[in-house]
């Protein structure tokens, strides 16, 4: 089998690593001027092709058949080279719809606000339509049955879902995001097809507020998983699919360790990094290093702001990181944008221990009465901020282990 995908730029595609965990089989990534797409098709010499920006309109031209689904959505990602005869489908529609029930989320009957107006938003569109749901797309330049962000502001109160189709909050421009999700009064869910950073800005406001959110890394992998499906003429295996997107999560999630002083944040760090071969990044004590004092006599000399602003950037600095472990001071949830860098490519895990202590070493919970109203002053937000919550009063090898069993239970 000749199989692999066309586009104009594809240096950060993940899909030939995906295909290969999928069918285990070699998968090229062509990449191709305007001028060349055309011709490429016509020689016909492959079995199956991906096809992704800005191509997926413009291979219509040469297809002999169309599937109906990539006919109304206007694009097609995916090409089978039939006896010579060439046949255009478009996964990304199904990869969708996987990825919203695999999100537990229902749109049946529920009006979901699409934004964008691209390839990826009119595969979405689809996608809703066929989960029974009622789309409605947003352009900043809206024409026929499109809306303004202005007109979904206004009649917010209808949508139940928001899916995220345009590249606003992709990397390497992670701080910008949509939409404003306070306006809206009844939101159940947020989709973005985003798929690096795993977790974008959008994302990560939805999971402040406790919604249910997905990124777009498993549309990425369940769209390949239906293109394989059609150049192989077999279903590939739900087992391979997961274990696909776990090794695509490991390598590139960072495991984040937030909690009060003393719970134990560095300690089950580098017990975690011994259990599970990743690096591991203590920010107290690379702080500690940089100041070349302890963080007491930083707070003392310089006060707590300078100490902040510091941590502030060895956060953006170690949030650009993938697959590592990151042990965090106990105020880092102070500041939402430490946390919000943290989380574009972390789990955030909550370590709580019975036995906290005072400790000299840390200026804000230094005499049992001020640990105490820290704790209160915070837990709401480690709650908030946390996706899993450990606690860590047994050892540190069963802490480290119930941490990486709960991860490996998140999709
Ligand atoms: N599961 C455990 N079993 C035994 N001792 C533990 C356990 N977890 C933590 N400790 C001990 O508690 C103390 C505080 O742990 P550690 O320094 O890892 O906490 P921390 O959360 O990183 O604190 P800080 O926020 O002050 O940096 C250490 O003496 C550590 O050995
Ligand atoms: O970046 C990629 O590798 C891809 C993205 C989407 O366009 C998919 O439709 C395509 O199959 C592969
Ligand atoms: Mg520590």
């Amino acid at each position: 089998m000749k199989l692999g995908l066309i586009g104009k730029t594809l240096g950060h595609s993940w899909s030939w690593q995906i295909h290969d965990m999928l069918i285990h089989e070699h998968y090229q990534n062509w990449e191709l001027s305007e001028d060349e797409v055309i011709p490429f098709l016509e020689k016909k010499d492959f079995t199956g092709i991906n096809v992704t920006i800005p191509y997926k309109e413009k291979v219509m031209t040469v297809l002999d058949e169309i599937s109906p689904t990539a006919e109304k959505i206007g694009a097609v990602n995916c090409i089978i080279n039939r006896d010579g005869r060439l046949y255009g489908y478009n996964t990304d529609c199904d990869g969708f719809m996987e990825l919203v029930k695999t999100a537990g989320m229902h749109m049946e009957g529920k009006h979901a606000a699409v934004l964008g107006s691209g390839g990826a938003a009119k595969a979405v569109m689809a996608g809703v339509s066929q989960l029974g749901g009622i789309p409605v797309m947003v352009s900043r330049h809206p024409h026929d049955d499109m809306i303004s962000y202005q007109q979904m502001y206004a009649m917010q109160n209808r949508f139940s879902f928001l899916v995220n189709a345009t590249p606003v909050g992709m990397f390497p421009h992670m701080d910008e995001t949509p939409a404003d999700l306070d306006v809206f009064e009844h939101l159940e869910g947020v989709v973005d097809v985003v798929a690096n950073p795993l977790r974008t800005k959008l994302c990560f406001q939805a999971s402040c507020k406790g919604m249910p959110s997905t990124g777009g890394l498993g549309m990425l992998v369940y769209q390949a998983a239906a293109a394989d499906a059609l150049f192989t003429g077999q279903k590939v295996p739900q087992e391979r699919i997961d274990a696909c997107l776990g090794t695509l999560l490991k390598e590139r999630r960072n495991i984040v360790l937030i909690g009060m002083p003393t719970s134990g944040k560095s300690s089950v760090a580098q017990m975690l990094g011994k259990q599970s071969g990743q690096q591991v990044y203590d920010m107290d004590t690379l702080l500690e290093q940089q100041f070349g004092t302890s963080i007491r006599t930083c707070f003392e000399t310089h006060g707590e702001a300078y100490f902040r602003a510091k941590e502030t950037r060895l956060a953006r600095e170690l949030a650009s990181k993938e697959g590592v472990i990151i042990s965090c001071g106990g105020g880092i949830i102070k500041n939402p944008e430490n946390m919000q860098v943290l989380s574009q490519h972390g789990v955030v895990v909550w370590l709580q221990r019975n036995s906290l202590f005072p400790s000299s070493d840390r200026p804000l919970s230094a005499d049992e009465a001020s640990l105490k109203k820290l704790y209160e002053q915070r837990r709401g937000l480690y709650e908030m901020y946390s996706d899993i919550q450990v606690e860590n009063n047994g050892t540190l090898e069963d802490t480290a282990e119930q941490i990486l069993k709960k991860i490996g239970e998140r999709k």
